[in-house]
């Protein structure tokens, strides 16, 4: 991977590509040129760059109370809530906040719009066995993801025209659409960017970002509410670090190992995006004595890796004790990893957010929001499974693989922390 990451810096073009609306402007599927090296960097320099995700830690602060006061209530009331579907709307929220800072659509439409578009994407990505056939769209399914990416067009384009009417409000704090509105009016950029590139960046973004970082949080409650000694653990974790009259902080997770090792085991045992889709160049290559073809479409099978025995000791267990240096309470220590030594790096054989150039852009803000909501959800209430006593484990199938069966439990409160501003 480290070796011939230049070579496969590309992502292959589907037949479903036709049917997009902003044909060209991806930056998921941009190919590696000027365009896509233009837009990483704006990511990484601004867009999702650190200090613009510390600027923006009210919001998922914000977003976190909401989903905690929406969660005490059910408590209260003793009903049970869809956990999957709250925390997708969490993600959704906090995304549409941060990158259009706008309520004046309701976000719900938002997260129906883009549930339908991964749904009827990974259809339509389906009629590529048919090869040139795939184009006829027998099953319709390219006109409705025209008629999706249509409605998010509306959506988006509104929102543009809002902010080139506040352009000139110094009170307004700038959000991703005016940074990137500022590119766009800018004659001497490097890269002169359209209107269809701004919304397709959107659409990316929202959909890159939603359903991966709310199947890690659904995955990790599942995991941890399946292990008491775990959960019981990490509980003490957080209260030895942040005490019994505060919520958790995003400025507490430096200090919580556990933590960090619970979020990090389950991105290893149940990645979200368990396939990097890649191309090769215009260039024949060698890999290991076998010759891969230009623009050859490759799977690398994320999932796989994070579970090859190879690589990993009882690698189908949940064992977060694995990222934690002094990991030898359970089988004696040399076995586990380092959890400070495998953020990426040269260590392929934990990749969760891929690798290389094409690597996520959005990890650091994917990583900010799991560890705070998992230790929030598991700091303030205790978890009841609807109908029995472990949450069941099938993986469903989608883009991003999460659990096959709604994750349905009551929420019963252990520590309210807005109890006097109820
Ligand atoms: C737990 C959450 C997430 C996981 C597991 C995840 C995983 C991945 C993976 C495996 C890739 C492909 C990398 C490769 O080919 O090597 C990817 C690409 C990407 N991700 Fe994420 N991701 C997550 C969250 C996010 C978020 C929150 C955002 C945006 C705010 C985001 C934006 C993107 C984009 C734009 C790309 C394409 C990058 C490119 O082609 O250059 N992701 N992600």
């Amino acid at each position: 991977m480290k070796t011939h990451d230049l070579n496969f810096c590309y992502r292959p073009q589907f037949g479903s590509s036709n049917d997009f609306l902003y044909k060209g402007s991806y930056f998921i599927t941009a190919p590696y040129g000027p365009y896509w090296r233009f837009m990483k960097k704006l990511c990484v320099t601004k867009l999702l760059s650190s200090s613009q995700l510390s600027r923006f830690m009210h919001i998922r602060e914000q977003e976190l109370e909401n989903l905690l006061k929406y969660l005490v209530i059910f408590s209260n009331e003793n009903k049970s809530t869809d956990l999957c579907l709250d925390l997708t709307t969490y993600t959704n929220n906090i995304l549409c906040l941060m990158t259009m800072g706008t309520t004046i659509f309701d976000k719900d439409i938002i997260r129906c719009l883009v549930r339908e578009f991964m749904h009827v994407g990974a259809k339509l990505s389906m009629g590529e066995v048919f090869g040139p056939l795939g184009k006829l769209d027998l099953f319709g399914y390219g006109k409705k993801l025209r008629k999706i990416v249509g409605e998010f067009d509306k959506i988006l384009e509104s929102f543009l025209k809002e902010h080139e009417e506040r352009i000139n409000n110094e009170d307004r704090e700038g959000d991703m659409m005016d940074i990137l509105l500022e590119v766009y009016r800018n004659p001497n950029a490097e890269v002169r960017l359209t209107r269809n590139d701004i919304k397709a960046f959107f659409l990316d973004i929202l959909l890159a970002g939603t359903d991966t970082s709310s199947v890690a949080m659904q995955w990790a409650m599942a995991e941890i509410i399946n292990n008491p000694i775990i959960l019981n653990k990490l509980r003490a974790e957080i209260e030895s670090v942040v005490g019994p009259t505060r919520l958790i902080r995003e400025s507490d997770v430096p200090k919580m190992p556990y933590l960090q090792a619970c979020v990090k085991e389950v991105l290893r045992l149940h990645p979200p995006a368990p396939f990097a889709l890649r191309q090769s160049s215009d260039q024949d290559c060698k890999i290991n004595g076998y010759d891969v073809k230009a623009h050859t479409r490759t799977l690398i099978n994320v999932y796989a890796i994070m579970r090859d025995p190879k690589s990993w000791v009882n690698p189908e267990e949940y064992i977060p004790e694995r990222f934690l240096v002094s990991g030898d309470e359970i089988n004696g220590g040399d076995d586990y990893e380092d959890v400070n030594k495998m953020d990426g790096g040269d260590d392929f054989r934990y990749i969760p957010f891929g690798f290389g150039r094409r690597g996520c852009p959005g990890s650091s803000l994917a990583l900010r929001v799991i560890h705070v909501t998992i230790g929030a959800l598991i700091q303030c209430f205790e978890w009841k499974i609807n109908g029995g006593d472990k949450v069941n484990m099938e993986e469903g199938s989608s883009f991003s693989v999460g659990l096959a069966k709604p994750l349905v439990c009551y929420p019963v409160t252990c520590f309210n922390p807005f109890e006097n501003c109820l």
